[in-house]
């Protein structure tokens, strides 16, 4: 039989019936399902910055009439058995589906669920060397749907390990895929549960797998990722395919199989399901949430009654929820998997107490305990098991950055924890030595590079004046087009240069704490989407995002740490891609590069310096004094348009009379307070016209020197074979188009030899699946 390739017949019987539940219920009592999305920031471009989409099926609206006007109701149609073969079935598995639970689960759409399971494709040959680790089928077959063929070399180490039910500690290189390493273990176990779940519909899920992530972008990043990994994909044997197109293999997500009804179903949401559908329906046999700050109450209250497998979350919003959800917080006492991804950052961004109170709870000792109240100088008793609390728990730790001297610290563990006395936890190897491993020696797998320096990086720095930065940047920007990430530490820096950036006709997107958090999955998908933009971001970035395809790093302001130098550089280079990093290093910024560079063993002769054609920097330097000015002549008028509304808003609440003292009339010509009208219109006349000054430059071709553009071949520079061998850069004329490490000059210092560079698979986006079917 062709494995895989099932079509369950459907049949259209004379006993089938349509139930319809008349039990009108409110929104958030329905079965709301969270639609996978790209699994890139969660997001999608048509998501237009929403945090998540949810759906649900057959749902009927209806409007009823009473006393405070129409109101809408909603009603679950019950279709499915109209599509059963009733020999395949349980004739006794009627639907049960009451007003309180309304999922359309029933026992015989389980039964089916769990055959639809089991028709696993032939794993052995087809993800060889995953098969050894006797995944769940519906993991086997979104990994291969994912073209994730073989495990990398942090997952190879990790699954073993985990998979025993044993605890570990993760280190390996940015973009190595440590995501799965703890995710696949978790989501196995609890798809190997979930068949033994009961059936009984109104049970909620109870929690049994916390991530806790240090940023919001990336718990939503990390609950798509798994999501993805639980889609129910039906993957087509490549024999029979074959047949049919040319592609070699195919994956679909039954989602949208049978496309015209699925597209309907999505298309019109809440709208009864005429049509019957062969997919199992009902929950997801896992569900994966993340919930994290910025996100509306109501949304994130709808996830948690209806109760999550696994929840990815960020410190401080579980922290602000656990204290009033007394139902979540035992269920964190008894979790069964515990997830610190990227912990070392998560005491830097001041979560530090949640964190801290979040992790006593899933303590076997001490569990109800929290920060304040632990003034007691008590030695901490040997740990013991609580009854409360689960013994059987996993831990799991993973990151790029782990001290060497905390993996050695963590064997002695045991007998630290054991004397230490009970203080609040204030750095990271206080906390993680404070984790309750139950493993008694907890396995660590470090598989770091030397130095922080993933083998398809190339790094490479400029000495500039501060000043000069800009016009740096710039050339960069030009010369190499591509997407860049450009790292500043300040977010009044990001403020500054982005004005710079658009008039310059440059596409950048800012990213920072302070902006809505909207606005930060909005840019993060603008950037994602735009080939040849730059996203100017803080350290906010620097950790675990996965953006696919950025070729270039700029460290624009210096990181502030080491471990920031090695985050920031992985959001390049990832998954085996290659990728390239500038350091922009001011005379003042030297001696911190120094000491980063050498707390990572290594020093600032061995990266090579960027070699800028200065004949072009001057020209380029040019536009920006020009953008300059008319940023600042335009922030002065902003700023003097600002004050003027607020001291005229302040005013106009106290009801207090406008004085023509304060110069808020616009005909108040003595004024000294406020711009008059004159002067605001000199103002803009002179802005406009260095607008236009700036206009005529940028449609001005960037010529190199020594090039004629009147006659190609001659010059001291021709381009002509650039040109014919279409190799010409298209703006800067002169110059031969190069991808970025090209132009650096050789490193005094030879770098250390790299590892070779190792194969797998490139993963493309959930949402492009389609092209491989
Ligand atoms: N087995 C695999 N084969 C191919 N690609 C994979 C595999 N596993 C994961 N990936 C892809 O590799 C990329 C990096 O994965 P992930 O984000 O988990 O890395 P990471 O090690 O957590 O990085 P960081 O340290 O920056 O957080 C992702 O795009 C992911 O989909």
């Amino acid at each position: 039989m062709a494995s895989g390739l099932i079509k369950r017949k459907a049949k259209t019987s004379a006993t089938s019936r349509k139930k319809i539940k008349t039990g009108h219920l409110n929104a958030n009592e329905l079965s709301w399902k969270t639609v996978s999305t790209s699994k890139e920031a969660g997001i999608t471009s048509d998501f237009d910055g929403i945090l998540e989409l949810e759906e649900v099926d057959n749902v009927e609206v209806v409007y009823e009439e009473t006393e405070g006007g129409k109101i809408a109701r909603f009603q679950v149609v019950d279709n499915s058995s109209s599509s059963e073969d009733e020999n395949d079935i349980d004739p006794t598995a009627e639907k049960v589906a009451s007003s309180s639970s309304l999922s359309v689960t029933s026992t015989a759409e389980l039964l089916r669920s769990s055959q639809n399971e089991e028709l696993s494709f032939d794993s052995k040959s087809l993800l060889s060397e995953w098969h050894p680790f006797d995944l769940h089928p519906r993991l086997l077959r979104t990994l291969y749907a994912q073209r994730f063929i073989n495990p990398t070399p942090i997952q190879a180490e990790a699954l073993p390990t985990a998979l025993k039910g044993k605890d570990v500690v993760g280190v390996a290189e940015t973009g190595s895929g440590k995501t799965l390493a703890y995710g696949l273990p978790i989501l196995d176990s609890l798809l190997k549960t979930s068949s033994s779940r009961s059936t009984d519909t109104k049970q909620k899920r109870s929690t049994r797998a916390l991530i806790l992530t240090p940023t919001r972008e990336l718990a939503f990043q990390v609950s798509t990722h798994l999501n993805a990994c639980l889609q129910d994909v039906e993957i087509v044997d490549p024999a029979v395919k074959s047949e049919q197109d040319d592609s070699i293999v195919s994956a679909i997500p039954s989602e949208s199989k049978g496309s015209k009804n699925s597209k309907t179903q999505k298309g019109k949401r809440k709208q009864v399901s005429k049509t019957s559908s062969l997919k199992p329906k009902g929950p997801p046999p896992v569900s994966v949430a993340a919930i994290v700050g910025g996100m509306s109450a109501q949304k994130q209250r709808r996830i948690l009654d209806r109760g999550v497998d696994v929840l990815v979350a960020t410190p401080g919003r579980l922290w602000d929820i656990l204290q009033q959800d007394d139902d979540l917080a035992s269920q964190i006492k008894n979790l069964r998997f515990l997830v610190l991804d990227e912990a070392d950052r998560m005491i830097e961004t001041g979560h530090f107490a949640e964190l801290d109170n979040i992790l006593r709870l899933t303590m076997r000792t001490a569990k109800d305990e929290a920060i304040e109240s632990e003034e007691s100088e008590t030695e901490e008793p040997e740990t013991s098991t609580n009854g409360d609390t689960s013994s059987d728990m996993q831990t799991f730790v993973f990151s790029a950055t782990l001290s060497k001297d905390l993996q050695k610290n963590l064997k002695k563990r045991q007998r630290w924890h054991g004397k230490k006395k009970r203080k609040p936890a204030s750095t990271l190897d206080d906390l993680v030595m404070k984790l309750d491993f139950r493993d008694p020696e907890p396995t660590v797998i470090d598989l770091s590079p030397e130095g922080g320096v993933v083998s398809t990086l190339r790094e490479s720095k400029i000495d500039c004046l501060g000043n000069d930065k800009d016009a740096y940047l710039y050339y960069f920007l030009l010369r190499y087009p591509g997407r860049s990430l450009v790292f500043l530490s300040s977010i009044d820096g990001i403020r500054r240069l982005l004005p710079l950036m658009e008039l310059l006709e440059v596409k950048a997107f800012p990213l920072h704490s302070q902006l809505e958090q909207r606005q930060r999955l909005k840019n993060l998908d603008r950037f994602k989407n735009t080939p040849n933009s730059v996203l100017l971001a803080t350290d906010i970035a620097a950790r675990g995002l996965d953006i696919p395809s950025v070729d270039h790093v700029v460290h624009y302001q210096v990181p502030r740490t080491a471990d920031a130098y090695v985050h920031r550089n992985g959001r390049t280079a990832r998954a085996m891609r290659d990728g390239f990093s500038m350091l922009m290093c001011a005379p003042d910024e030297r001696r911190i590069v120094r000491a980063l560079l050498n707390s990572l063993g290594r020093n600032e002769e061995e990266i090579p310096e960027m070699t800028a054609e200065l004949y072009m920097l001057d020209k380029l330097k040019a536009r920006i004094q020009l953008a300059r000015q008319i940023d600042t002549a335009q922030h002065k008028v902003k700023k003097e348009n600002h004050e003027k509304h607020w001291l005229r808003e302040a005013a106009e609440a106290m009801e207090i009379e406008i004085d023509s003292d304060m110069g808020l009339s616009d005909d108040d010509d003595d004024s000294k307070a406020v711009p008059t009208k004159h002067q605001k219109k000199t103002a803009n006349a002179k802005t406009a016209v260095l607008k236009a000054e700036l206009k005529d430059l940028l449609a001005q071709p960037l010529i190199a020197r020594g090039v004629s553009t009147r006659y190609i071949t001659s010059g001291s520079r021709s381009i002509v074979d650039d040109v014919m061998a279409g190799q010409y850069h298209e703006s800067m004329l002169g110059l031969k188009k190069t991808q970025a490490g090209t132009d650096l000059a050789a490193p005094k210092k030879k770098p250390k030899p790299k590892t070779k560079k190792e194969e797998f698979e490139e993963w493309h986006g959930i949402e492009s699946q389609e092209n491989i079917i």
